[in-house]
């Protein structure tokens, strides 16, 4: 149940966000790392090391990319990446396929990247994505954009997405839905006459999750928390899960190729997309049919500043965006939780005085529950849902006393970072207090991005989670059995 999941969201391993060709804004040149002609390898400021001495194994790719498939390769590009920084440091320079980047770790040195990023920041392009929408002819959302085009939606979509104004109006859809799966849950736990519920909760939170980013984007409840589910709904969540699936094998090697063979891999990436698509203009339709304000979309549409095409493909890029990120945090979140029963009983306290002095209001209680926002940051530091964040350098700079050329691929390495004990003390250990005494947190909470280019959904994303986990903690504590899991030592991995 607890497998990590196959369809991680924005990792470098795990495709993350992508950039399609820009060199349709004019002025804006796409930045690509793969290309050596872009810089010069002998490129070296005073008392700094040149590009080419970066340690790393970046002569062969395709060798590497061979090893790296053997060694698990996607689905294990976590481990595979932290044990590179033991064997090279706190940089390393690798190449897979056609892919090359320079890989860090250090807290400072994100720092550096990320003050650098300027007013256009560019992600790892994920070519299967593009591909498609390509393919298929459709635009380009705020995840795939780059250049001035991204930028204008982003600054609109951030009014109504991210600002601190709207979150007071997603609350209490948010929290209508929290309730309802956690009421759901006691439903069937009584229904079973056991006093427990055996289900597929990956999958119960793959509906929970899809139910909640689209109450907020279309003011609209599907229905996905009833024991009978709309058969389109549950294929929609089968598609997005498939889209990620089928990303991962045509990453590293030209997308042209899978299409021009037509393999099954390109195929069910294709497919998984139509039916995304296709489920996402549904819903869109229905709210054109609705007559008041419901969610972020009626208000995109009725502000008229963006094309309807450009809003359509954004709302859908978020509603795919908004499944298996926060679902599968919180499956790891409870499952930190559970084998933590004395932090559990922390929350619950929190959970339960805040409740007391908020008197029903959710806003007033939220911003008290300082515990749990950390839990849920605690969360993303042992389990990011990317492995990396990645930015293209827009200068030249130093990292690691190396001289890193302009339109160079940096990853951060998150994951790695947060279970590094030079960063973290004890890092195996889930202690969300390590985020409310740290002295400091500079650049360590990476767990949505960073900058102006950070997760749009971010602010949903943190109040679904942190509702669900206020409902499912609401409770009178009962005893937990501590250490449970020494009983089951292949939850631990
Ligand atoms: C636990 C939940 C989530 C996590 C950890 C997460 C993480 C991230 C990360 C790391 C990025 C890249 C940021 C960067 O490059 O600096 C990102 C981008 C993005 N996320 Fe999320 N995300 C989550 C949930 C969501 C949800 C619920 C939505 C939709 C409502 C969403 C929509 C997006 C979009 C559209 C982008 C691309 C933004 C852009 O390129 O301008 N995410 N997310």
């Amino acid at each position: 149940m607890l497998a990590r999941s196959s369809s991680r969201w924005l990792a470098p391993g795990n495709p993350g966000m992508l950039s399609p060709a820009s060199s349709q804004f004019p002025g804006y040149r796409r930045a690509h790392a793969v290309k050596g002609e872009l810089y010069s390898p002998s490129f070296q400021r005073k008392g700094t090391r040149p590009f080419n001495e970066v340690p790393g194994n970046w002569k062969t790719g395709w060798f590497n990319l061979y090893h790296f498939w053997q060694e698990g390769g996607f689905h294990n590009v976590h481990n595979i990446m932290a044990r590179q920084f033991q064997k090279f440091g706190p940089i390393y320079r690798e190449k897979l396929g056609i892919y090359e980047s320079v890989n860090i770790i250090n807290p400072e040195d994100a720092a550096t990247l990320f003050k650098s990023e300027g007013m256009f920041p560019e992600r790892f392009t994920v070519s299967p994505w593009v591909a498609y929408r390509d393919h298929r002819n459709k635009p380009y959302g705020v995840l795939l954009k780059n250049g001035e085009a991204w930028r204008f939606d982003r600054l609109i979509l951030n009014k109504e997405v991210l600002s601190p104004q709207v979150m007071a109006n997603f609350v209490p859809l948010l929290n209508e839905v929290g309730e309802d799966f956690v009421r759901r849950v006691r439903v069937q736990i009584e229904k079973s006459g056991r006093g427990k519920w055996t289900a597929d909760f990956t999958n119960e939170l793959f509906r929970f999750a899809l139910e909640s980013v689209c109450h907020v984007l279309y003011g609209e409840r599907l229905g996905l928390l009833q024991d009978f589910v709309d058969p389109e709904a549950q294929r929609f969540i089968d598609a997005v899960s498939m889209m990620f699936h089928t990303t991962s094998p045509m990453l590293y090697i030209p997308v042209k190729l899978f299409h021009w063979i037509n393999s099954k891999t390109w195929q069910d990436h294709v497919k998984a997309w139509d039916v995304i698509f296709m489920q996402a203009d549904k819903c869109i339709q229905n709210v054109y049919r609705a007559k008041e304000y419901t969610g972020i979309l009626s208000t995109l549409l009725m502000q008229d500043k963006l094309p309807i095409d450009d809003i359509k493909a954004s709302v859908t890029e978020m509603m795919a965006g908004g499944v298996d990120t926060t679902s599968m945090t919180l499956q790891w979140a409870m499952f930190e939780l559970a084998r933590s029963p004395g932090v559990q009983e922390q929350l619950r306290t929190e959970i339960f005085a805040a409740k007391q002095a908020a008197q029903g209001d959710m806003l007033k209680m939220l911003k008290s529950v300082k515990l749990l926002k950390a839990a849920i940051k605690e969360t993303l530091r042992l389990h990011p849902v990317a492995i990396t964040l990645q930015r293209y350098t827009t200068q030249e700079m130093v990292l690691q006393d190396y001289c890193i050329p302009a339109k160079t691929l940096v990853q951060v390495g998150i994951y790695a970072m947060g279970r590094d004990p030079k960063f973290f003390v004890k890092p195996e250990q889930f202690n969300p207090e390590r985020w409310l005494m740290m002295e400091t947190k500079y650049f360590k909470g990476l767990g949505f991005g960073f900058g102006p280019r950070q997760c749009l959904g971010r602010r949903i994303a943190e109040l679904e989670m942190q509702l669900f986990l206020i409902h499912h903690n609401a409770r009178k504590q009962v005893k937990a059995k501590p250490e449970w899991h020494k009983d089951h030592p292949q939850l631990m991995q």
